[in-house]
């Protein structure tokens, strides 16, 4: 969905200008994209503004943001989340490489509750996804030297994170990498199967 505006509605380089959002299979999780404002300079991207979401109607403040780097093809973080009352809203692009985002839906109430949707981010679609609370989230890099941005509407809070084993038969997400040559901690090989997981939520 494209936002036109009469000119001079708004203030210049606001994000709705040009603005494309797309809701995914799961309609709550949505991947936009902002217009690159180019010139004989280069260009200039407003790559966050509330009131520009909050025009689309999608009310996201980050309170913090991550900027993380994965030299490796194949590193997989995830399946992370938080619970409440630190349960966050993430807004995730890639700032260099490419990786595959998951999201599985853990919300009790939600008609796709254990269903997940996926989106592969890259600069150069410079698109964005941004997943409201409810979520795990994990993603797995595609290629070497991949940076991300997350900004975050609550903060990081160690002792309320969970986690969701990220190659969960159940769930049988297709990563396209070998399970085999997946870059991950420890921990997150250890994490429950969804079918095992008792803390979800509302
Ligand atoms: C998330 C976070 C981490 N950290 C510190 C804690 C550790 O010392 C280090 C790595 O943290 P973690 O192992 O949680 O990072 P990832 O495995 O990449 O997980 C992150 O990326 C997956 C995909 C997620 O969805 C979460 O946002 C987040 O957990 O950064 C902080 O200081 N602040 C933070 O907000």
């Amino acid at each position: 969905m494209t936002i036109e505006r009469p000119a001079g509605e708004e203030p210049r380089g606001t994000v709705t200008e040009g603005l494309e959002i797309r809701s995914l299979e799961i309609p709550d999780v949505k991947v936009f994209r902002a217009p690159k404002k180019s010139d004989s300079r280069g260009w200039v991207m407003p790559s966050y503004s509330m009131n520009g979401l909050r025009a689309a109607g999608i009310d996201f403040v980050p309170l913090h943001e991550n900027h993380c780097y994965s030299p490796k093809r194949g590193t997989m973080r995830g399946f992370h989340y938080q619970l409440p009352p630190y349960d966050q809203g993430k807004l995730i692009r890639v700032t260099r490489g490419r990786m595959l985002d998951v999201n599985v839906d853990l919300r009790r109430s939600s008609p796709t509750f254990g269903r997940y949707v996926m989106a592969e981010l890259d600069p150069d679609g410079w698109n964005q996804i941004l997943v409201p609370p409810g979520f795990a989230h994990c993603y797995c890099t595609l290629t070497d030297d991949c940076e991300t941005i997350f900004k975050l509407d609550r903060e990081f809070a160690p002792g309320h994170a969970r986690g969701l084993a990220w190659n969960d038969p159940d769930l049988d997400i297709p990563w396209p990498i070998p399970a085999d040559e997946v870059i991950v901690l420890p921990r997150d090989l250890d994490r429950p199967r969804f079918s095992t997981v008792t803390e979800f939520y509302d």
